[in-house]
């Protein structure tokens, strides 16, 4: 599969300042020479690694030219495939680019699957699977601190975690087999094999703690604005958006329909839902919205009840409050602009454990403290990540890592109760190998073909 030469697209179709057609593979750069005609200088053959050469993208059958376009050649190993890479720079518009990858592929490059340059570098050994799929989490990244984890894993961040712990793992394996194969010479293993196991178990407990926080950064949240018409739900989603996304009036229910939009709050992507008002409603159509109101609420992984601060907690609010009791919630007392105190006994009451805070949707006041209250509500109980620490952003890591768990704690406690060495062993293997599925070592073909169908063409 790694004899030919695959060209894609690498950038996204629609207009933009340049598009890229990457081709990778030992033909990569006499295919690209059957296209290029350079400017001035040697042919695309004799241009040395890592250079860029100006010239005329051509059809290779009809001889048409096809686009002025910037030729970069890297060659094998040093390139992101670590076979050799022609990068075509054309402008950007889809039909230039569609034209360029045509000419490529008539002259004799195939059209790469999806994730196939990332397959490849995986392949040849310059990337670990656990850092091709950065690559995945880099390209999907919808927040900063999902981006800044993502970037540490390509850089093996989580790699090298899994590697000490395997490390442990593999000395304990060692003497365990040392101590069989040699009973005589070699003693059983001892204090410092269960002390190496015990820190191997710690490192895996750590690791896996991070993947609530690292789900919520590679997968985001969902937050469900809700409360009586008229408190200021959309205004709040306008506030957070900072454009007039949702129409707002004074009027209660205007708001008929779920709206759905993308942002970062208190540091993680969410999708943050406005929903109908929710009250007796006057007429089909919004008993409906409000129907869909309550399982955009169901839905959520956080409900924002909205109240407002003008006409203060009613009956109505401690019912809707009564009716998410199982819910994560935060109670928001909205238009603390047009009040001159805050009653926060009522506030408190109605939000019985949950947090409550004061915000207004029309000065902007609050919602930062709304952020944090947010971002401490869905990390609470969490456990405290030291800086640069990697954690996990993927759920195959975490299946994986929980089976190495069950195979460490597994081997400890037939450890203690003194079962034959051969059977610990056993144990010791699956941790092993449940740890290689993730840096890729023991990763089956299935496992890899789900992986990079995941990835866009031409990454
Ligand atoms: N134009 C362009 N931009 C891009 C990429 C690319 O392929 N092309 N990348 C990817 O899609 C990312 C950059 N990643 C890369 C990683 C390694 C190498 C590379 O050539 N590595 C060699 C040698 C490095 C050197 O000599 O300095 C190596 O690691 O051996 C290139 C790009 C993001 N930007
Ligand atoms: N003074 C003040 N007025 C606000 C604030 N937020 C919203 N309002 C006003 O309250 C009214 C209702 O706002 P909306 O955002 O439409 O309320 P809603 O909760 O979405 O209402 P429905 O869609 O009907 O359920 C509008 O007149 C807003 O201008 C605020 O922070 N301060
Ligand atoms: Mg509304």
């Amino acid at each position: 599969m790694l004899e030919d030469t695959i060209a894609a697209i690498a950038t996204p179709l629609g207009e933009g300042g340049i598009g890229i057609i990457r081709l990778s593979g030992p033909e990569a750069i006499q295919i690209a020479a059957r296209v290029f005609r350079p400017k001035r200088g040697p042919s695309l053959e004799e241009t040395c690694t890592h250079r860029v050469r100006l010239g005329l993208a051509l059809d290779p059958k009809t001889g048409e030219v096809v686009d002025e376009v910037l030729a970069l050649v890297m060659r094998a190993p040093r390139s992101y495939t670590a076979e050799d890479v022609v990068e075509l720079h054309c402008h950007g518009g889809p039909l230039a680019c569609a034209r360029v990858l045509e000419a490529v592929l008539k002259a004799g490059a195939r059209l790469a699957e999806p994730g196939e340059f990332t397959r490849r570098a995986y392949l040849n050994g310059r990337l670990d699977l656990a850092q091709a799929e950065a690559v995945l989490n880099i390209i999907r990244a919808r927040s900063r601190a999902g981006l800044a984890a993502a970037v540490n894993q390509l850089e093996g961040g989580l790699s090298k975690k899994v590697k000490e712990i395997k490390d442990e793992i593999t000395g304990v394996l060692a003497s365990i087999e040392a101590s069989l194969d040699f009973p005589e010479e070699v003693g059983d293993p001892g204090r410092e094999e269960k002390e190496r196991l015990n820190k191997a178990r710690e490192a895996l407990k750590r690791l896996l703690s991070t993947w609530e926080e690292g789900k919520i950064l590679s997968q985001g949240i969902k937050i469900t604005l809700v409360g009586r018409p008229n408190v200021g739900k959309s205004s709040l989603l306008n506030a957070f958006l900072k454009e007039e996304r949702a129409i707002v009036s004074d009027i209660p229910g205007t708001t008929r329909d779920t709206i759905k939009e993308i942002l970062q709050l208190g540091g993680f992507p969410c999708e943050l839902v406005d929903t109908a008002g929710w009250r007796q409603a006057a007429d089909g159509l919004e008993e409906l919205g409000i129907a869909r109101s309550r399982a955009a609420a169901a839905a959520a992984d956080l409900v924002l009840l909205v109240v407002d601060l003008t006409v203060g907690v009613t009956q109505e609010d401690t019912e809707i409050a009564e009716s998410l009791r199982d819910k994560p919630l935060i109670v928001v007392g909205n238009k603390v602009d047009a009040v001159l105190e805050v009653d926060a006994g009522s506030l408190e009451r109605l939000a019985g454990s949950c947090p409550w805070v004061a915000v207004s949707a029309k000065t902007g006041e609050g919602l930062e403290e709304l952020g944090r209250k947010i971002r401490d509500l869905i990390l609470s109980g969490r456990a405290l990540r030291g800086p640069g620490e990697p954690l996990l952003l993927r759920e195959r890591h975490k299946v994986a890592l929980e089976r190495a768990l069950e195979h460490v704690e597994d081997a400890l406690r037939g450890w203690s109760e003194g079962i034959p060495w051969d059977l610990v062993s056993v144990d010791l293997q699956g941790a092993w190998e449940a740890l290689g599925e993730i840096t890729g070592e023991t990763a089956r073909e299935e496992i890899l073909d789900r992986i990079f169908s995941e990835f866009c063409l031409g990454k």
